[in-house]
Parts: structure tokens; sequence; C-alpha cells
């Protein structure tokens, strides 16, 4: 079979790895593979490249994606994912793998259902993707973001102040929630677990009054605007308060082993799974086991509120 594969949306730690256990698993079995080059786009301006197991070499730890990225948002339109098809086909490409998240996912679903046999991995820091426990990307994200909670927690006790941090997830409170335990966070703010400021505020005032040295707030991005919120709890809560935008940092890095894992795991069983002729479906790990459910229910579900939801509660 010629394969093709492609990474969409942003990009994760992981996803080279990904590709690498698709190329390497592919061709052991004797098939060809072909990279796309810059996500959907590639697909359009027909920019394929072929891969051979050298061209691999590396990849395991190395953090971006070396086919690049894109967020193409015509590609959304039936008759843009017509020329992709096209482009496939004039190829002789017989199947597609595209690693990204939700929204790749409705690509990849669209690719599907106008006859192409395509399947989805999931790689995205967010791990806002429903049929899945863990994304590729996600682990090593959460430990660039609780590295940066320990080093603020430093500054912020030695001049007795109240650190927030923004950490990206969109609409999924993962990144905030994991980071937020392991950094042991007085405060979670993510879509999920929202909060009052009023009442944050007043629990500062209380934890200031009763000689804390100082305050982690984790928040997720687009709750709040972070720096008025530091200049709110400074006016209110008698803290001196500053925020950090952690921004792009958490999004590059070297992957960590749970992602080098998660990521040659999937990428291995996507191209078995192409073998035994599955098309529209995306693989998943659940409870440390590879599963493959349809991308037509997955991208209509939001993403599982796993149990470290109610964790905190009780340990805050
Ligand atoms: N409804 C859709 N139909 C077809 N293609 C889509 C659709 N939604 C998104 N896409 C394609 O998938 C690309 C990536 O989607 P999106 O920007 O949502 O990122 P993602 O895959 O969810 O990853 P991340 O959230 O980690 O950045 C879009 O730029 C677009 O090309
Ligand atoms: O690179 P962009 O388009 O600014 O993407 C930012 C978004 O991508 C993500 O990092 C996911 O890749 C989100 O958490 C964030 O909202
Ligand atoms: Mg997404």
């Amino acid at each position: 079979m010629k394969i093709a594969v492609l990474t969409s949306g942003g990009d994760a730690p992981g996803m080279n790895a990904a590709i690498r256990a698709v190329v390497r698993t592919g061709i052991a079995f004797g098939h060809e593979i072909f990279g796309v080059l810059d996500g959907y786009r590639g697909l359009l301006e027909d920019n394929f490249i072929p891969l051979t197991s050298k061209d691999v070499s590396g990849m395991l730890s190395a953090g971006g994606t070396m086919l690049g990225t894109a967020r193409v948002t015509e590609f959304k339109e039936v008759p843009v994912q017509m020329v992709a098809i096209d482009n496939l086909t004039n190829r002789g490409i017989d199947a597609l793998i595209v690693i990204g998240g939700d929204g790749s996912y409705r690509g990849a679903l669209a690719l599907h259902e106008l006859g192409f046999q395509t399947i989805g991995i999931p790689g995205t820091i967010d791990n806002d993707v429903y049929g899945t426990d863990f994304t590729i990307g996600f682990h090593t994200a959460l430990n660039t973001i609780v590295d940066a909670i320990d080093k603020l927690r430093d500054t912020s006790s030695s001049h007795r102040r109240c650190s927030i941090i923004e950490v990206m997830g969109r609409t999924s409170g993962d990144l905030a929630l994991y980071a937020g335990i392991c950094g042991g966070a007085e405060f979670i703010i993510t879509p999920e677990n929202p909060i009052n400021k009023d009442k944050l505020i007043s629990t500062l005032k209380k934890h200031n009054d009763e000689g804390r040295r100082h305050a982690i707030i984790v928040v997720t991005e687009q709750q709040f605007d972070v720096h008025k919120l530091a200049a709110e709890i400074s006016i209110k809560s008698g803290f001196s308060s500053r925020a950090t935008v952690l921004g792009y940092i958490q999004r590059g890095g070297r992957p960590v082993a749970e992602d080098r894992i998660l990521a040659s795991r999937m990428g291995s069983y996507a191209v078995e799974a192409i073998m035994q002729g599955v098309s529209g479906e995306c693989i998943g790990i659940k409870n440390d086991k590879l599963v493959t459910s349809p991308l037509a229910d997955i991208v209509n579900h939001p993403k599982e509120r796993g149990e470290l939801y109610d964790l905190v509660q009780k340990i805050r």
C-alpha cells in the first residue's frame, strides 16, 4: 500500500515519534510511506515527500513536527476537500493518517465520508479529544508547566506574592488541572471548574491575613484577563500579585517518555488498522489498551471529565 501521513493543528511534542512509528512500521510491512507537508495545506498544494526509515532517524526525541503543520480554514469546504482527494488519488495513495486534535479529526472524517481511507491519531497538548485517556503531547506540556510552577513558587514565596499562571488548553482544563495538582496550586480555575472572583479574592485575603507567604493560581486560557486579575488581587487581598502567561513555551520541547511511548504505540497501531481496512476511525488509549473509535462519535462528544476534577475538591 501507499500510505500518507500528516500533522495538523497545533504542534505537539511526540508528533515526530508518531510519524517515525508510522514510517518504520509501514516499511516493515512492505508499504511505501509519504509525508504531507504543513497539514491539510500540503494536501491542497500537492506537497508530498517520500519517507524512508533513515528520514525519521533522530525523530523519537525531537519536539515540534518534522512535516510542519497548519490551520487551514478553507478545508471545511467540500470542494476544497475534493481537491485533496484528487491529489491523493492521482499519486496512487491508498490511505491517510492524520495526527492532530479535534479540529483535525473533523477534516479526517470529511475525507473518509468522501470515500478516502483515513484514520486519526490524537496529537494535541490540550488533551481534549473524547475517546482517549491521553493525547500525544499532553504529558510533555504538563511537565513544562509543572517546572514553571515550581520556579514561580520560589520567587512568589520570596516576595510574599500571589502568582497567577495562565496555561493553554482552549476549552479543556486538563493542563491546568493536572499541573495545578502536581504544583500544589491553591486555586485551579478551568472551564469545567470556574470560580467566583469575589470568593477567590476574599479567600486570598484570608490567606494573607493568616500570614501565608505565597499563593499559586493556575488558570486555563480565555477565562480571565490575568493581568487585570493580578492588579485586582493586589488592591483587594493584601498579596501583591503577578501574572505569567506561559504561552508557546509549553507547546515546544523534547517529548517526555510517556509521549514517546504513546506516540510509538499509536503510530504503529494506526498502520495495522489501515492494513485491516479500517477507515473513519481514530486511535485512542483507554486503561492502557489501544482502541479504535468512530471519528463521527469522537468529534461529537466533549472529552470526559476525569476523576481528578473531583480529587481537586478534596485535597485543596
Ligand atoms: N469542520 C471541519 N471540517 C474540515 N476540516 C476541519 C474542520 N475543523 C477543523 N478542520 C481542519 O483541521 C485544522 C486543525 O484544526 P484546529 O485548528 O481545531 O486544531 P486541532 O486539530 O484541534 O489541534 P489543536 O487544538 O491542538 O491546535 C483546521 O485548521 C482545519 O484545516
Ligand atoms: O498556534 P495558535 O494558533 O496560536 O494556537 C493556540 C492554541 O493551540 C493550542 O496550543 C493547542 O495546540 C491551544 O491550547 C491554544 O489555544
Ligand atoms: Mg483542538
